[in-house]
């Protein structure tokens, strides 16, 4: 076990580290003298105490495993094998990794547990692969911000969530004003940066629940789970304040700063209504506050969407 490449640790029945081999002491960078004999193994793999794997399963607390790994499943020969994955700390090594971890107990031939073997390997690369594929996948390689499928995605989970709680749902549809001349005054790569600060400043005015996603060229699209057209509007004028006091020039249109138009609407999710209604509903109120002459908000007058949202 000591000259395997595998980096493996073993607890006896008392939690006592009773074998720390050279590969995990060049994982963890915690030498075997300073863990053999002690309950400690958790403190090379975590800053703040929590049990490691194999201190669960000696102390037979494996229903906790869900509240401790992003992930784990029991090994198919049914023999106690557990296998679970999360990220670690590594106090020790000085950088964090994201380790997937092996366990088998050890029994007497009366049964008893004598001691759990846990095998560690380290995932980290794959693990940040995965990582990046995901915010390919979601994300809008300018901004930074949810793709256009990731809205659609959110907004239809949203939409089901609405109406099984039969809560409100808004949506704010935000587009950047007069765009084609900031385009024609600063060139396609000052217009991306434009892009860049605006998506910052209404990413800043988010809570944690609420979805910013760009909707495609210069629109951006905020999905507002649970809020009212009251709420929204609230939102929308700080998001269109906040775009105003970015004070970026626009040559294009005289002495203006770049500013937004907002679209704003509710509904009451209803199983004959979907989320297109939504959008068009927030898209012709749009439309309406650009008609009106730009930097404004335009909520939705649809009547029955806003009388069953309660407003
Ligand atoms: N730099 C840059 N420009 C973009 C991008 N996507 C769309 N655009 C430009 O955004 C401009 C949008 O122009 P219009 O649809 O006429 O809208 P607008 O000039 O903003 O006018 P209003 O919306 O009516 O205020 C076009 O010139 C597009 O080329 C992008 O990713 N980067």
């Amino acid at each position: 076990m000591e000259s395997l490449v595998v980096p493996i640790f073993v607890l006896d029945a008392r939690c006592r580290v009773v074998v720390w081999n050279r590969a995990c002491e060049r994982l963890t960078g915690v030498p075997a003298n300073e863990v053999l004999g002690s309950s400690d193994a958790w403190r090379s793999f975590y800053k703040h105490p929590r049990p490691t794997l194999a201190d669960l399963v000696v102390q037979g607390r494996t229903a906790e495993l869900s509240a401790l790994y992003d992930d784990h499943q029991r090994l198919c020969d049914d023999e106690g094998n557990l296998s679970a994955q999360s990220w670690c700390d590594m106090p020790r090594a000085g950088r964090r990794r994201y380790l997937a971890v092996d366990v088998s107990p050890i029994h007497s031939e009366d049964g008893t547990l004598v001691a759990v073997v846990e095998t560690l390997r380290d995932m980290t690369a794959e693990k940040q692969a995965q990582i990046a594929l995901e915010q390919l996948a979601t994300r809008d390689g300018l901004t930074g911000l949810a793709n256009r499928r990731c809205f659609d995605d959110t907004l239809h989970a949203e939409w089901q969530r609405a109406l099984r709680q039969g809560q409100p749902l808004s949506l704010l549809m935000v587009d950047v004003d007069n765009f084609k001349q900031y385009n024609d005054a600063y060139g396609h790569v000052g217009g991306d940066a434009c892009l860049q600060r605006i998506a910052g400043a209404v990413a800043n005015e988010m809570r944690a629940n609420d979805l910013v996603a760009r909707y495609g060229g210069e629109e951006f699209a905020v999905i507002l789970p649970n809020q009212a057209l009251k709420g929204a509007a609230i939102v929308a004028e700080r998001i269109r304040c906040r775009v105003e006091q970015l004070r970026l020039p626009n040559l294009g249109v005289g002495n203006q700063c770049v500013t937004v138009s907002i679209g704003a609407a509710t509904v009451l999710a209803a199983p004959d209504t979907d989320p297109a209604g939504l959008i068009a509903t927030a898209d012709a109120a749009l439309y309406r506050a650009k008609h009106m002459g730009r930097n404004r908000i335009g909520l939705t007058l649809d009547a029955a969407p806003a009388a069953a949202a309660g407003l």
